[in-house]
Order: structure tokens, then sequence, then C-alpha cells
């Protein structure tokens, strides 16, 4: 898709027209990333569509964080190739980043605890009115705007006069989502979003992550929980020391094999001989060597 982008409501980016459904917003091809000497990360193949969630998997140390650095533009890749609607980049900035309508949602927010929740809403993007020099904010229409767009979410809260900091992590969460939507974020990137969460919570930011599809983002879901992925997932990519391990749509892998890539299956059924042999460990769920040889499920041309 070109698309010659212009800026919006408050610097929004609001694509001119609407995504193409077969076209990538973002894609990574044979891409990685070396820290001096440390290969984080290498020949990785992802393609992020408008309307899909595609999740991100791996264990501690495979690699997501330095994969969603590159993507946000915290950090260049030093190998293959980034492109954002089919056209190469290297963002030097995360701003770069949001100007092309990337944003991403950290785990720890950024958020002002004490202040309330549509002054967050806005935090660093203040509506204002008046001219210069008697600009002043524009807290009524703030206040009104951020209501009306949690609503549009699906997202109601009891009173945006409350600090942020007494809301729940799951509810941060959704605020930070609808805060992207609005500024016209086209892909959402969760850092982890559910991995503080009970499992109550974990549902709440999982129905905002579908919602927030349905407006049309391209999400990337970065988890170590391969349920939560199953639950709200189009597309699944599961990284091991810094390589793709598996890269397959919905149609192609189960559960149970995702949570068998997830779980490090391969490495859990070689141990299961030995775990045997320990008194009170029982072994009986665990996978035996031979389970575990299923090969890599690679998406067809086209559609990764
Ligand atoms: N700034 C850095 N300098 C050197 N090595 C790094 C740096 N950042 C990450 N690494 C290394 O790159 C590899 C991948 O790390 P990364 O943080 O991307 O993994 P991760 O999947 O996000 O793990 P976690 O879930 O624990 O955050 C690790 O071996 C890590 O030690």
């Amino acid at each position: 898709m070109t698309s010659t982008n212009e800026t919006g409501t408050h610097g929004a980016v609001v694509a001119d027209k609407a995504p193409e459904k077969d076209a990538p917003i973002v894609e990574l091809r044979g891409a990685g990333k070396s820290y001096g000497n440390i290969r984080a990360l290498h020949g990785v193949d992802l393609k992020v569509f408008p309307s899909q969630v595609t999740c991100v998997l791996g264990d501690n140390g495979a690699g997501k964080s330095t994969l969603i650095k590159i993507i946000s533009g915290l950090h260049q890749h030093t190998e293959g190739e980034f492109l954002v609607d089919n056209a190469p980049v290297r963002f030097t900035t995360p701003r770069e980043a949001l100007d092309k309508g990337i944003a991403t949602v950290y785990q720890d927010l950024a958020v002002v605890p004490l202040m309330p929740v549509w002054r967050n809403f806005f935090l660093g993007s203040e509506m204002t009115k008046g001219p210069w020099p008697i600009r002043r904010l524009d807290i009524e229409k703030m206040k009104k705007t951020a209501d009306q767009e949690l609503r549009n979410m699906g997202i109601v809260l009891d009173d945006l006069e409350q600090p942020i900091g007494t809301l729940s992590g799951g509810q941060r969460q959704c605020v930070a989502i609808a805060r992207a939507v609005y500024f016209g974020a086209r892909v959402l990137i969760l850092d982890e979003p559910t991995a503080a969460l009970g499992v109550k919570q974990s549902g709440v930011v999982l129905k905002y992550i579908a919602a927030a599809r349905d407006r049309g983002l391209g999400v990337i879901f970065i988890t170590h929980n391969p349920h939560h992925a199953y639950m709200v997932g189009d597309h699944f990519s599961v990284l091991r020391l810094g390589t793709m391990e598996l890269n397959a749509s919905r149609d192609e892998v189960s559960l149970e094999e995702l949570t068998n890539h997830m779980a490090g299956g391969t490495e859990l059924a070689a141990l299961k001989h030995e775990l045997a042999q320990v008194r009170g460990v029982d072994v009986e769920e665990l996978p035996e060597a031979g389970d575990l040889t299923a090969p890599v499920v690679t998406a067809p041309e086209g559609k990764s």
C-alpha cells in the first residue's frame, strides 16, 4: 500500500484511505539485530496485516523485546529488511514510528498515577483553546472526548476524574489501547499486556485487543502465554533464541501445538526420563520425545 499520510487531530496520523486487507502494513524480511557481537535476533520474517492480531510468543531472552524495539523505532535492525507500507524504513526515533502510525503500549505504562484518567489520556498531546498568548487547556473538551473514545471501545469507567493510579492494571492497559486508537495508530504493539494480570483482568484486556483489531488496526501482541494468544490471535510467530521457530496462521496450528512450542516441548521430553527417576515428580503429562517432532509450520506465500 502506498500511502501519503496526513496529520490529523492533535498530531494523529490518519491513513488517507482504508487499509488494503491483503497488504501488510509492517513487514520484516530476514531481519535481525546484533548488539556488538551478541546476535539477539536473526532471519526474522513477520507480516502485520490490518484487522489482524499477530501474536509474537517466546520465552525469556527469545528476542521479543528486540523485535518490538526495531518496529517501534527504539533500535535499528542490523540485517535484513524492515518495510512499512511496502517501503523500506529505518527509524531513528520512536517519533518516526509514531508518524507512520505505529504505537507501542509498554507493560510499565508511561502514566502519571496521580493525574486523572482524562488528563493521562491526553498526556503530551493536550487540547488547547484560545489564541496565543492566552491559550489554555481545553479541559471540558478533553474530558468529553476521553469519555467518548473510551465508550467507543466499550470501556466504561465510573469517573474519569479519578487518578489513573487507582485503576486496576487491566483498566490502565485498556485506557492506553483506547488512547493509541484515538491518536490514529494503524499498528498497535502491546508488550506483554497480560503478564502481570489475573484471569479476569486478562480477559478484559483481550477483549479490547479484539476491539482494536475490529477497528481495523494491525495488532502485534507480545506474550509468553499461548492460551491468551490463541484466544485472540490470527497469526502466531514463536521466537526461540533469536530465530523464528514457528510462523503459522490460526488454521495451521492448534493450541496444543502452540503450547508445546512455547513449553520447550523438545527439552521437556528430553528431561522426562531424568525426571522420572525423581521421587514425587509426576511425569505423566510431559510429552514423549517422539510426540514433538512436528515440522515447523510456515505460512503459505502471500499471507503470513
Ligand atoms: N542492549 C543489549 N545489549 C546486549 N545484549 C542484549 C541487549 N538487549 C538484549 N540483549 C540480548 O538479546 C537477547 C534477546 O533479548 P530480548 O530482551 O530481546 O528477549 P525477550 O524475548 O524480550 O526476553 P524477556 O521476555 O526476558 O524480556 C538476550 O540474549 C539478551 O541478553
